[in-house]
């Protein structure tokens, strides 16, 4: 890791794949810290691995360092155990399920316009905090979305640039990576030991503890009714009468979740639904400061609306902006990539190299940012337009509907009230930052309200 400059130099595994790739090939190998990774980044390769799900499973590095930080989240569960909890979460991120949401992505991205525009309201002044903002942004929508739950990042005494719970995530993220890249035991001693992790995790559980609380103060009546609708009315329904009966059963006899259980998912939920999205939200930013052509064309297609709050049906015809999302998870998807572990042995069928039980990982390329392409329909399926931001296999992201439809949404609001203006090279260089997601290494914006 030295030598490659992840550690040391921080080189982002993008900008190390798409390295070693031009070094290297299409498929070769790479040692993450003690773990072997075959990478492999030819489309026809990368479809024929998602089309495998009998040869392809969850990489066992996502599941040994999950086992260390959080054993119960689904993304490194396998067999019965997986099923039986997505069984409970999965529905809730289906596309009919998500279209109640558009009011509360508006409402809370009001408040962050509000904001700004009490606080920061000089169209001259740069914007340096924009990560930080759209990390509150996105928590505060998902604490209302997924646990009804108002996680106060967007109050007015939280602007400064984090908070409690956002620095608490951020720990804990910082902290599973790092251990990531450890021998097993070692890992274990340094999370034991390591007081700032703890105190973090500490912090995130109170949160989790007062969002189940206040699930359990509603009526059994109410919550059965929510139940099909809110994340946290499930999985406090879901919650075992009787624990220590559950866990003598065999996995494929248990119901339900135990508390640790729903507490880990929880966890699991709250980094999944605000992370990636938020990064996203910021390269939509970064991106539109630099292309104000984009920007225009965005705003044209919004100026029947004027300031109206639009509809899901509005905001899904909404094609150009469609464009600009799909060729933003294309040119920078926020998750570097897909971790997989060969189950058996296997040939690819564009390079031809024979795989033997080992771990695949895939990487995407990257070129120009140019939206059009996605309104040409025969560049639909061509290589320039691969795109697998949300994985493709067992694990592929259940919140993808979601985010899809709480990107545009908020790309559509932002666009209605401002412009983002380009805040000069020193600040606003972009570049490749790696902690659990891609974000832009340096990104500092003008904002000014239309
Ligand atoms: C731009 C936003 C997002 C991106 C780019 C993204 C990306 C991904 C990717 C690449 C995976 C697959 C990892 C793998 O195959 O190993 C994944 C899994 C997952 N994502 Fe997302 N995600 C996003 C938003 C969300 C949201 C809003 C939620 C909230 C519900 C969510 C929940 C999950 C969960 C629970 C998994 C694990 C699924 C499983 O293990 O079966 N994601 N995501």
């Amino acid at each position: 890791m030295l030598q490659t400059g992840i550690v040391g130099r921080q080189i982002p595994m993008n900008i190390l794949f798409l390295q070693l790739k031009d070094k290297l090939g299409d498929v070769f190998q790479f040692w993450f810290g003690p773990m072997r990774l075959i990478v492999v980044s030819r489309l026809e390769d990368v479809q024929h691995i998602f089309a495998h799900r009998h040869l392809y499973d969850q990489g066992d590095m996502f599941i040994n360092i999950l086992n260390l930080v959080n054993p119960n989240a689904i993304i490194g569960l396998k067999g019965p155990k997986f099923k039986r909890h997505t069984t409970i979460i999965s529905p809730l991120f289906r596309r009919a399920k998500i279209s109640a949401h558009v009011d509360t992505i508006i409402d809370c991205t009001d408040k962050l316009l509000n904001r700004w525009r009490n606080y920061n309201n000089n169209s001259t002044d740069i914007h340096l905090n924009l990560i930080e903002q759209s990390q509150q942004l996105l928590l505060a929508i998902f604490g209302f979305v997924a646990f009804d739950y108002d996680l106060q990042t967007l109050n007015e005494e939280n602007r400064s640039n984090e908070n409690e719970l956002t620095h608490a995530l951020c720990i804990n993220v910082k902290t599973s990576i790092f251990v990531a890249r450890l021998p097993m035991f070692i890992a274990r001693i340094y999370l034991v030991l390591n007081c700032e992790y703890r105190q973090a995790r500490m912090t995130i559980d109170r949160y989790l503890q007062q969002m189940i609380d206040q699930e359990l103060r509603e009526t059994a009546e109410t919550r059965t009714q929510r139940r099909k609708t809110s994340l946290i009315a499930s999985l406090v329904t879901s919650l075992q009468e009787d624990e220590l009966f559950e866990a003598t059963k065999s996995e494929k006899h248990k119901k339900g979740l135990s508390r640790i259980e729903v507490m880990g998912e929880m966890l699991a939920l709250l980094s999944a639904g605000y992370s990636p999205t938020s990064a996203a939200l910021v390269w939509f930013m970064h991106l539109m400061s630099k292309r104000p052509q984009v920007q225009s064309k965005i705003k044209n297609e919004l100026v029947e609306y004027n300031l109206q709050r639009l509809s899901v049906e509005q905001i899904d015809s909404l094609t150009y902006l469609d464009c600009v999302i799909r060729e933003l998870f294309r040119f920078v998807p926020p998750i570097a990539g897909t971790l997989l572990m060969l189950t058996a042995d296997d040939r690819l069928p564009a390079t031809g190299v024979q795989l033997r039980e080992h771990f695949g990982r895939n990487t995407f390329d990257l070129d120009q940012f140019h939206p059009e392409r996605f309104l040409i329909e025969s560049n639909m399926n061509s290589n320039k337009t691969a795109s697998i931001a949300f994985g493709g296999a067992h694990h592929q992201c259940i919140g993808q509907d979601f985010a899809r439809l709480e990107l545009k949404t908020l790309c559509v609001r932002l666009m209605q009230h401002m412009t983002f203006g380009d805040g000069g090279p020193d600040v606003n260089e972009g570049g490749y930052k790696q902690t659990d997601t891609i974000l832009p290494k340096h990104i500092g914006c003008a904002i000014k309200f239309d």
